[in-house]
């Protein structure tokens, strides 16, 4: 049994923390709201994020951060990326012996353009941190917390911190792989939700399951592409946390990057739906910094540019797929691995 702290109780969070906890492990929940805190303590229920599900009874929550961190010997992550350096700079502060740091975020930051691994290097001192592992892939919380079978993926330099992050929550319905190309996980998790954002659009405008697969197909290419200018494996991105999280996040009901570009592409605006979905859609932020990574190490990304111009350039969705559809013609093949 592992001292185990999961920071933030989100629909992710509170999943992880259901997996760990059933796995009989001394999961302690983070979350920042009091209110939360007692829900969970007291009613065994986390409505607001997963409505109608009972947790583990032997899953606490606390609203003490310092209380969290001192009572761990592993950290698991699980805010958005936006808030990872504040989270990882007060995690710091209460940390005394070097713990391993696990995180189950999918972003990249804008501006920066780092990966999560990245910020928690930058913010937590090497003195305070183990290794430090990414867990990733076609993982919907709802569906977790149902038991239904579901495969991830624990990424690492470090190959023992993947294995022990493996054999930590590891079980029935949970089946964990270990993968040492942490650069291909983390983009493969963060890019997926810009098709997936795309992905609804497309949905929402109306068009079909053609377009669909076109752009599940033609992402995952230029996420390909790009990973393999800033040294992934390209194999990587045909995995779980490549193509599987590509799959299920664009035509899952549950995926939130999703429900946004299907609202998008219904008319609605970037604010209205930002503002009433309740939860993180971290494809906004993300389309962002994949943008200006494109720039960055000069790589197309069609796909990638034209949800750009959507979501911050008022360009209407069905002229942006105009425009992809009227490019010049191109090899398929060659233009991934060649270019
Ligand atoms: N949901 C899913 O199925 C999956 C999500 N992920 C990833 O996990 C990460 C978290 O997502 P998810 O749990 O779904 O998000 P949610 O929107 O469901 O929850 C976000 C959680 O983070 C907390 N939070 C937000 N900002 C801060 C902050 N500044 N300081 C402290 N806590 C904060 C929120 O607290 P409060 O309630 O008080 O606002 C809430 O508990 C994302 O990167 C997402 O892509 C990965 C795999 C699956
Ligand atoms: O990453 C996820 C599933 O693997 C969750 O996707 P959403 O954030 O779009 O809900």
């Amino acid at each position: 049994m592992d001292k185990v702290a999961v920071i933030g109780a989100g629909s992710w969070g509170t999943a992880i923390a259901f997996v760990l906890a059933e796995n009989g492990h001394d999961c302690l929940l983070w979350t920042r709201r009091q209110e939360q805190s007692a829900e969970i303590n007291e009613r065994h229920t986390n409505e607001a994020y997963l409505p109608g599900i009972s947790l583990p009874r032997n899953l606490n929550a606390v609203s003490d951060l310092k209380k969290a961190v001192e009572h761990a010997e592993i950290i698991v992550i699980a805010v958005p990326t936006k808030a990872i350096r504040e989270i990882c700079i007060e995690i710091e502060k209460y940390t005394e012996k070097p713990k391993l740091i696990v995180h189950v975020s999918k972003g990249i930051e804008p501006d920066t353009l780092k990966r999560i691994s990245e910020m928690i290097e930058e913010e937590v001192d090497p003195g305070k941190r183990q290794a430090i592992v990414a867990l990733s892939g076609p993982s919907h919380a709802e569906e977790v917390v149902l038991r239904h079978p579901t495969t991830v993926t624990a990424a690492s330099h470090n190959q023992e911190a993947a294995e022990r992050v493996q054999d930590l929550f590891m079980n029935h319905y949970f089946r964990v792989y270990t993968n040492n190309d942490l650069i291909g996980v983390e983009l493969g998790a963060a890019l997926k939700n810009v098709i997936a954002l795309a992905a609804g659009i497309i949905d929402g405008v109306g068009y079909g399951d053609n377009a669909k697969a076109a752009l599940i197909t033609r992402g995952l290419a230029e996420i390909t592409r790009l990973g393999m200018k800033m040294g992934a494996n390209p194999l990587t991105f045909s995995g779980l946390t490549g193509l599987g999280d590509l799959i299920v996040t664009c035509t899952s009901v549950h995926s939130r990057n999703w429900k946004a570009g299907n609202l998008l592409g219904q008319g609605k605006t970037l604010e209205e739906v930002v503002s009433g979905m309740g939860m993180v859609i971290e494809g906004v932020r993300t389309t962002k910094a994949a943008y200006q990574l494109s720039l960055q190490y000069d790589v197309s990304m069609p796909l990638t540019e034209a949800l750009y111009s959507v979501l911050f350039e008022n360009v209407p969705p069905k002229e942006a797929v105009d425009q992809l559809m009227s490019r010049m013609k191109k090899q398929e093949i060659e233009d991934i691995f060649y270019k």
